[in-house]
C-alpha cells in the first residue's frame, strides 16, 4: 500500500543543541534503513521549509503507523498521510 506522507518538523527551541543533534542523526540512519528496505519510497525535502514530502510502501495501515510513530522525530513533527491508489489513466503499470 502506498501513501504519500508530509511532515513538518518543529524541534522545540527549549530542546539542547546536542540533544537535537542526536535526535536528528537517529532519524537520519532509521529513515535510511527504512530507505533501504524498500518501505519509505521517497524522500523530498519541501523547499524553503524544514518539512518533507515521503512516499512509503507498507503492507499495512498500521504497520505505516508503526514505522511513523517510531521515527525519532516523532514527538516534534506533524504528520499528515494520504493513501494512494492507482490512477486509471497512469501509464507506470509498475508502479504499485
Ligand atoms: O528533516 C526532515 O524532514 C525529517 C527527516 C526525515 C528523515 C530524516 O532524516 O529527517
Amino acid at each position: 500500500m502506498l501513501f504519500h506522507v508530509r511532515m513538518d518538523v518543529n524541534i522545540p527551541s527549549a530542546l539542547p543543541e546536542a540533544e537535537a543533534a542526536a535526535i536528528k542523526a537517529r532519524e537520519k540512519a532509521y529513515s535510511q534503513e527504512l530507505q533501504s528496505s524498500g518501505q519509505w519510497r521517497h524522500l523530498w525535502r519541501i523547499a524553503g521549509q524544514y518539512s518533507n514530502i515521503s512516499i512509503f510502501d507498507t503492507a499495512s495501515i498500521d504497520e505505516l503507523h508503526t514505522l511513523l510513530s517510531t521515527l525519532p522525530l516523532f514527538p516534534y513533527m506533524k504528520i499528515e498521510v494520504m493513501p494512494l491508489c492507482r490512477h486509471p489513466s497512469s501509464i507506470r503499470s509498475n508502479d504499485l
